[in-house]
């Protein structure tokens, strides 16, 4: 038998593994530490393959000198988490293992820190019936024994008090938190209320850090030296060796799946975490995942709500929808209805904020020729270029960039013209709407520089700024007592996706919008602009009926079987040249599709992805249902083998997405 291993992974990146014997009576699993001759050295390793045959010659081989004891638990743990994740999204287990373990960087020996004790600047806020009702709630589910539960409730109601009182209470039994919040959305409204309550015990994760400083930050985890790691989705992976509670806040939220392999769902994956560590699970939500819904309804999840806002005075927000058809029917051209006007205008009088939610960065997204109607498209990708404002085309999938040229590059003719509005030409808009208006931007583009997301919304929480313009990044949890008026531009937008989820997604992001307004003690406003002012989940999402849109979501998705009521994995296939990928499925599919069949499960596809090419590769997805975990798990398994034996030498790529 052979194993292969990776050497001494707390050191250095894991990119490569190694092959050696494993010597007769040695008995070893996948995972386990062993001691391995390594040049002139001995090291720790781990094995993370075996098998009967190696590529290696035989007398080039060396032999395992013996198994290790798993000595420490953490290492235990995130190697157990690894390795099930391995498993569940059939990625390898490297591939696991460099999403689950630190990146250790050599890192200045610190002074012994002393015992973290719990020092309050600021006395917690005396928390609302509500609160302390659902905090008792949660306690005493944990207390007898529940690994999870969900805290649901209405934006506003008061959420990151109940989690700040949790996190006091593991803390004080020396335990340690992760506090999950979506991508971009680093609150740094919620991150400087933790620092207060717990000085000195939080160490944060984001997106604009450089691998350094994300070491040196788990580093401080691992270390002791503190007790609350808040961050997106990879702060899971925090070296916590007390870890007693997870929270994961908005947990509806997309970022939180991954979306480069292994593509594991974080809400499975925390579930796995605390499972491993002994710790406790608390997601929160406004606006629940039908997933985890769906688990709360066949009572295999305690749930805890919040109906009602916090702060006393305040209260949900009043919406109203404007039909864009009969705006433009009487006459009005202008990317703002007269309603929408109408009421920034009003905030602009009295002083109170507005924030315009428009779903596209960039100055317009299409630019076609006039003459013959060809878009200006990506060389690369299936998409057409978007237009900014310097002049510049853009991919927004690739990020190839060209100049707009003058002339149309299929038929010649001068015409080109841009067409629909990103946060860019918004902007302009307003500018020449409302002059006087002081006026900031938050987008992709606006972000880009470190540091530039929390200024500008510092900027507009010390109202110094009448209107925030920008993408999905300015609705998540943010909290502005003064802003009572929400504008969501193009409604419609939200609804063109045509994955299942779309509704779902949409629905959400709609009361993530909405919920914005009117927090403080000021009423709260929002105004939606559509075409299709009768579409169902928009006039769901205007009532803010949670129930009732579950209910229509679940019977949708059980007439068609969609998940959560069936398991569904989407095999995706990649390749660079089309005509190859297309054999090879046309080889594999019929005796695949028999054994799904056999197995009780249904196949759909092939089918291209909603962007079929993607830098210059090729993307067919392939679907199969079925309502048991396992056997999809089989399926995948089978059809990596069958791929093996018509894609011999190993050309096309997989990915795998268990839905
Ligand atoms: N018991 C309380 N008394 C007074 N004000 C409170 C209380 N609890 C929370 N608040 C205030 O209410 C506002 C909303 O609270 P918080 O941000 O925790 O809500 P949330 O449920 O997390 O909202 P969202 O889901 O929209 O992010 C905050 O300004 C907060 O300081
Ligand atoms: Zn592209």
């Amino acid at each position: 038998m052979y194993a292969e291993v990776i050497v001494d992974i707390s050191h250095e990146a894991i990119d490569k593994s190694f092959s050696y014997r494993i010597p007769k009576d040695m008995e070893l699993h996948v995972g386990d530490p062993v001691l391995v001759p390594f040049g002139r050295e001995k090291k720790r390793a781990y094995v993370i393959k075996m098998s009967d045959t190696s590529e290696y010659p035989e007398d080039k081989i060396r032999d395992i000198i013996s198994p290790l004891k798993k000595e420490f638990s953490l290492e235990n743990t995130l190697l157990d988490l690894a390795i099930w994740m391995s498993r569940e999204y059939g990625c390898t287990l490297n591939q696991c293992l460099k999403t689950v373990l630190p990146v250790k960087k050599k890192i200045k020996k610190r002074g012994k820190t002393g015992e973290l004790l719990l020092k309050r600047e600021t006395a917690p806020v005396e928390l609302n019936q509500e609160q302390k009702g659902v905090l008792q709630g949660i306690r005493n589910s944990f207390s007898k024994g529940g690994t999870s539960a969900l805290l649901f409730g209405v934006t506003g109601s008061g959420k990151t008090e109940v989690y700040l009182q949790l996190m006091e209470d593991y803390i004080r039994e020396g335990k340690e938190v992760i506090f999950l919040i979506p991508e971009i959305s680093l609150s740094f409204q919620t991150r400087s209320r933790i620092e207060q309550r717990f000085p000195g015990m939080l160490s944060v994760l984001h997106s604009k850090m450089s691998q350094g400083e994300r070491a040196e930050s788990m580093e401080k985890c691992r270390l002791g030296e503190v007790k609350i790691l808040m961050g997106p989705r990879s702060a899971l992976f925090a070296p916590f060796s007390n870890l007693g509670l997870i929270i994961m806040d908005e947990e509806q939220d997309r970022s939180y799946k991954s979306e480069t392999t292994p593509r594991y769902e974080t809400r499975e994956v925390a579930r796995k975490r605390a499972e491993f560590s002994k710790a406790k699970v608390l997601y929160g939500t406004a606006t629940p995942s039908v997933q985890i819904f769906s688990e709360v309804e066949k009572g295999a999840l305690p749930c805890f709500r919040m109906e009602n806002r916090a702060k006393s005075g305040s209260m949900l927000p009043k919406i109203h929808i404007v039909d864009l058809k009969k705006e433009l029917e009487e006459g009005n051209r202008s990317i703002f209805s007269r309603a929408l006007e109408k009421a920034v205008r009003e905030r602009l009088e009295k002083g109170e904020q507005t924030m315009l939610f428009m779903n596209r960065r960039g100055y317009a997204p299409f630019v076609s020729c006039r003459k013959c109607g060809e878009a200006l498209r990506c060389p690369h990708c299936d998409v057409s270029l978007n237009l900014h404002k310097n002049g510049i085309l853009q991919c927004h999938y690739c990020g190839y960039q060209s100049i707009l040229p003058k002339n149309c590059p299929h038929c010649g003719s001068k015409y080109l013209a841009a067409f629909g509005v990103g946060t860019e030409k918004l902007e302009s808009i307003c500018h020449a709407v409302f002059p006087k208006a002081k006026i900031l931007r938050m987008d992709r583009d606006t972000t880009r520089k470190k540091g530039k997301y929390e200024e500008i919304l510092q900027e507009f929480s010390e109202e110094k700024a009448d209107i925030l313009l920008g993408t999905q990044m300015i609705v998540k949890g943010h909290d502005f007592p003064n802003l009572t008026l929400v504008g969501i531009l193009a409604a419609d937008q939200i609804f063109l996706q045509s994955d299942f989820q779309a509704g779902e997604w949409a629905y959400q992001l709609l009361t993530q919008v909405s919920g914005r307004a009117g927090r403080g003690e000021k009423e709260g406003e929002v105004i939606i602009q559509s075409y299709q002012p009768d579409n169902a989940t928009l006039k769901l999402a205007v009532r803010q009926d949670y129930i009732k849109f579950y209910e229509e979501e679940k019977r949708f998705r059980k007439r068609l079987s969609y998940p959560p009521f069936s398991k569904m994995l989407a095999i995706q296939c990649i390749y660079t040249e089309e005509a190859y990928l297309d054999l090879i499925l046309e080889k594999l599919l019929p005796r695949f599709q028999g054994k799904t069949e056999e197995a009780g499960g249904e196949i759909y596809g092939p089918f291209p992805a909603t962007v079929y090419k993607l830098k210059d590769n090729f993307r067919k997805i392939i679907y199969i249902k079925h309502d048991s975990h396992d056997i999809i798990l089989q399926l995948r398994d089978s059809f990596i083998q069958d791929l093996k034996k018509v894609d011999k030498r190993n050309l096309i790529l997989l990915q795998f997405d268990l839905l």
